[in-house]
């Protein structure tokens, strides 16, 4: 058995290992039982019921626990290392100079009990780490769970989910309806907060209890209706498709929160569509034309020149927005108002890519996709505008509608700050 093939059954032992291209048998230390795989593959620890092993091959450090196998490689051990002098726990940030390690580093001596990796590198520094933390932290651990776990749905999941309803004055004074609520709006991408005071004021203090609001060419809290006041047909009575907002931003509002403080007419009901459903369709029904909505950049693009208001405002960026190593969608950008001429890809793609954007927008179009509410004085509503899109029925008559933006490491922070998941 070669020293490359080889599990070590997990136990106390000190090993000493080889400098690069060492000949492998040498590295056994005496009395180290080097059984069959099989046989190492079923030793359980102690104290957790894990099976762990592990091997130390040429270029990183193989370790499998209950089940799971991780690789790390050894310069990452190092620059990991959170012994006092490499980390300060207090900041939890790092003190070790990573410019100082040698890229090809690797450890003079390794021990595996049944909690702890001990690494010993060549001055003479030695890291340990927690097993479990390691699970945690691996690429391979990343790789299969989701940054964020989302419920995703359609107007028949959503009405049967009959998500509680929040009302202000609990959201305003315990942290445990806060909680709720912030955990039903990770969830679904939206979530409402009943019996608040229809003013622009007491918008404003539901907003702040969640996050600090965004600031953005429209103003901080905006309260507007079908005046003309800006460039955009937003600000008309005018029906809107399904969209997101500020698509046009190098990085969209995280988050959009509408009250309508009043309404003496008809219409004006609210769309809500989860683009991350229809997303998940298209990628199961054709990945070809998920994967080319993930890759190809398009522009989107904000022309204003009303009054006193002069703005142009450019985003960059693909439909669907995926993290490159678990292929999680975590943003949709979609709107096709404010798409800008396409000419960042070449004619060949251009075709593809509307086909691509041609079965997107039929799968988000599909009425059983549409959730519409009316939204009443007292009832804030709170969209996220990464994944939920939003639209509006034409109206008559005077509509105010007031609201602001979040900004989204916040929200994500407060939920965090209360144990959620984000
Ligand atoms: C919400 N508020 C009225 C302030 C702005 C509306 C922005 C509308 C724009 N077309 C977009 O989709 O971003
Ligand atoms: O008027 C509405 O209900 C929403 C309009 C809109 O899309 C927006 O303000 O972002
Ligand atoms: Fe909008």
């Amino acid at each position: 058995m070669t020293f490359t093939r080889m599990f070590v059954r997990l136990g106390s032992c000190l090993h000493r290992l080889p400098k690069r291209n060492a000949q492998p048998p040498a590295l056994w230390s005496p009395g180290i039982t080097r059984g069959p795989c099989a046989a190492s593959r079923t030793q359980h620890t102690a104290s957790h019921s894990k099976s762990c092993l592990w091997q130390l091959r040429e270029d990183y450090f193989e370790l499998s626990v209950s089940g799971l196998l991780m690789r790390f490689d050894y310069v990452w051990l190092r620059d990991h290392c959170r012994s006092a002098s490499c980390y300060n726990t207090k900041t939890n940030q790092r003190n070790l100079d990573t410019a100082t390690v040698e890229l090809g580093i690797r450890p003079s001596n390794i021990r595996v009990d049944e909690e702890t990796l001990f690494l010993t590198w060549p001055d003479g520094h030695v890291t340990r780490f927690n097993l479990a933390w390691l699970v945690q932290n691996s690429y391979e651990g990343q790789k299969q769970r989701a940054v964020q776990p989302r419920i995703l749905w359609n107007s028949e999941i959503y009405n049967e989910a009959k998500v509680p309803a929040i009302s202000c004055e609990g959201f305003m004074t315990s942290d445990k309806e806060l909680k709720q609520f912030l955990k039903t709006f990770l969830l679904y991408g939206i979530a409402f907060v009943e019996d608040v005071p229809p003013t622009l004021e007491a918008t404003e203090t539901v907003a702040q209890r969640v996050s600090l609001i965004r600031e953005t060419m429209y103003g901080r809290v905006w309260n507007f209706t079908s005046d003309f006041s800006r460039g955009d047909t937003a600000y008309t009575k005018l029906a809107l498709d399904r969209h997101t907002d500020t698509s046009y931003f190098q990085e969209p509002c995280g988050i959009q929160v509408f009250h309508c403080l009043r309404h003496e007419g008809t219409g004006g009901r609210t769309l809500l569509v989860d683009g991350f459903h229809g997303a998940d369709k298209v990628l199961k029904e054709a990945p070809e034309n998920f994967e080319l909505l993930s890759r190809v950049p398009i522009k989107h693009e904000y022309i204003e020149n009303v009054g006193a208001h002069h703005n142009h405002m450019i985003g960059v960026g693909p439909v669907l927005n995926v993290y490159p190593w678990n292929n999680e969608l975590y943003m949709i950008r979609y709107n096709n108002y404010d798409r800008a001429v396409i000419n960042t890809v070449p004619h060949d793609t251009v075709q593809r890519w509307y086909v691509a954007h041609r079965a997107l927008t039929t799968e988000l179009r599909k009425p059983e996709n549409e959730l519409w509410v009316k939204l009443k004085p007292g009832k804030v509503l709170f969209i996220d505008n990464w994944r939920v899109l939003h639209g509006r029925e034409s109206f008559t008559g005077l509509r105010q509608l007031c609201g602001c933006y979040l900004t989204r490491d916040d929200v994500l922070n407060t939920a965090r700050s209360l144990g959620l998941q984000a």
